[in-house]
């Protein structure tokens, strides 16, 4: 039975902590140079502007970045070191708290925050390595300080993941937007220097317009507008903790920051992929084409995500001066597809098959029932909760050509994918077939 007790860490809080752990270890080769400038700034039609107080972005920290804190020597024997993801239990978060138990050798304890402990925690109760479960709300200022005091390194995975019309757009704003300015807070108050975020290729595009992003890079050109309130709120998160950079934490010495932007993640968890094969298994094994199979749509596999938040965190501290106040797109070598062709890469093998070649309505049909759904929800939501998969948004981004092409965090961090396509296929394969023979 895990001991369960209250945090009682700077002041009040709520956070319940549940003590486990695991390991183990190695270290993949680095890549060398740099450059500056990260792209991708986004407008966000019907939302407010950031405040510009803090002015522009810090691209650089100089020689100050390089300074080690106490405890932050590169070496295995050093003092270990205390990391904390938030989001800990979501889809990516699990994988990056696994990765950093095999992958970190400098691991000393592992703070894992979420609103919703997974029960999986509890199989991380053997290894050299202290894990702590923390159940809090990165909303509530006073608990995201209390996880992060103490921790040399955070990575802020939590996030509101929906673009279904689940949630309102203030409730999506306040876990995004001001979670993530709790925890730049927290780091700033408490003396924590490094800290990784989980952004998203949304905050780059696609855009309102439909303008394809063909295998563009960080510094591609993009008219990059939102009107739906989950990327409006990635984009301004995202703002925020790259304009944090340099900022002085307690103790005086500059934060470190930088922003992951994940396109599509697929693997072990992904439930949008569980839900299209439940929907198929319930059509008799058929799904239907309803999007051109030339409309690219990018992909990345949620192991190759995780490990490049363990490498990009793990580097912060050497390479300050250059990866400070940067963004990455997160990306691996999965092929370019559609999005439904790309399903089928998983799908295929487990029983399913597409039926089309192009796509059996209509584009116009299309839209006209994407409307249709919007406004069914919008009529029942006094009722009850009527999210379909498609709505104006989700087709929108579906039908919009959006992929990335880039070697930016291999020349920064000495990034590479960790799991081959190959090897990514057959685990997803696995886990799908897994996930669907249980109870539809
Ligand atoms: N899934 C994707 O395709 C994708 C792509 C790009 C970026 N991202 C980003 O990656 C991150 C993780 O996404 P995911 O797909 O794993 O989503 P997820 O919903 O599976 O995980 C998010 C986690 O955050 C936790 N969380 C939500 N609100 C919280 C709060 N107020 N306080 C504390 N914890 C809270 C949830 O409980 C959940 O465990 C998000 O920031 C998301 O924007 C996801
Ligand atoms: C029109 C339907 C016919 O089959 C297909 C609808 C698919 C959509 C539900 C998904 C298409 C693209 C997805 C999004 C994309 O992969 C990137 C994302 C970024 C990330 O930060 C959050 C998830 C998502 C918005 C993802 C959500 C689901 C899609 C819109």
């Amino acid at each position: 039975m895990p001991v369960e007790h209250r945090v009682a860490a700077r002041g009040r809080l709520r956070a319940r902590v549940v003590g486990v752990v695991a390991g183990r270890v190695s270290v993949p080769g680095m890549g060398q140079e740099g450059e500056g400038g990260a792209s991708g700034r986004g407008r966000c039609v019907g939302w407010p502007a950031l405040d510009e107080r803090r002015g522009p972005l810090q691209a650089s920290l100089g020689t100050l970045g390089q300074r080690l804190q106490p405890g932050m020597a590169d070496s295995a024997q050093a003092q270990k070191l205390v990391y904390l993801v938030t989001g800990g239990c979501g889809f990516l978060g699990e994988h990056v708290v696994r990765m950093l138990l095999q992958r970190e050798p400098r691991l000393g304890e592992l703070r894992v925050f979420d609103r919703h402990l997974g029960p999986w925690l509890e199989e991380l109760k053997t290894g050299p390595v202290r894990v702590t479960a923390i159940q809090g709300d990165v909303t509530e200022a006073h608990e995201v300080a209390a996880a992060v005091a103490g921790a040399h390194v955070v990575i802020h995975t939590a996030g509101l993941v929906d673009v279904f019309g689940r949630a309102s757009p203030e409730t999506i704003h306040e876990v995004n937007v001001q979670g993530t300015r709790n925890v730049i807070e927290a780091c700033v108050q408490t003396g924590t220097r490094f800290l990784v975020y989980t952004s998203s290729m949304e905050v780059v595009g696609p855009n309102t317009k439909g303008h394809p992003f063909y295998r563009g890079n960080e510094d591609t050109l993009y008219e990059a507008v939102h009107r739906h309130p989950y990327p409006c709120s990635k984009a301004l998160a995202e703002r925020l903790v790259l304009e944090a950079n340099g900022r002085e934490v307690h103790g005086g010495l500059p934060l470190v920051t930088c922003a992951l932007r994940p396109t599509g993640i697929y693997g072990e968890g992904h439930q949008i992929m569980r839900d299209f094969y439940r929907q198929g298994l319930r059509l008799g094994g058929w799904l239907f084409r309803a999007i051109p199979a030339s409309v690219e749509h990018g992909r990345v596999y949620v192991g190759n995500v995780a490990w490049m938040h363990v490498l990009a965190a793990r580097e912060l501290e050497r390479r300050a001066a250059l990866m400070g106040g940067q963004v990455y797109f997160c990306y691996d070598g999965s092929p370019y597809k559609s999005y439904e062709d790309f399903n089928m890469e998983f799908l295929g093998p487990c029983g399913l098959q597409l039926v089309g070649a192009r796509p059996l309505l209509p584009y116009w049909l299309l839209v006209f029932l994407a409307a249709l759904n919007a406004l069914l929800q919008w009529l029942l939501r006094p009722l009850v909760l009527y999210a379909p998969l498609l709505n104006p948004y989700t087709l929108a981004v579906a039908n919009t050509t959006f992929t990335v092409s880039t070697d930016k965090a291999q020349r920064h961090f000495g990034y590479e994918p960790l799991f081959s396509w190959e090897d990514s296929r057959t685990r997803t394969i696995l886990w799908v077939q897994a996930a669907g023979s249980f109870a539809q």
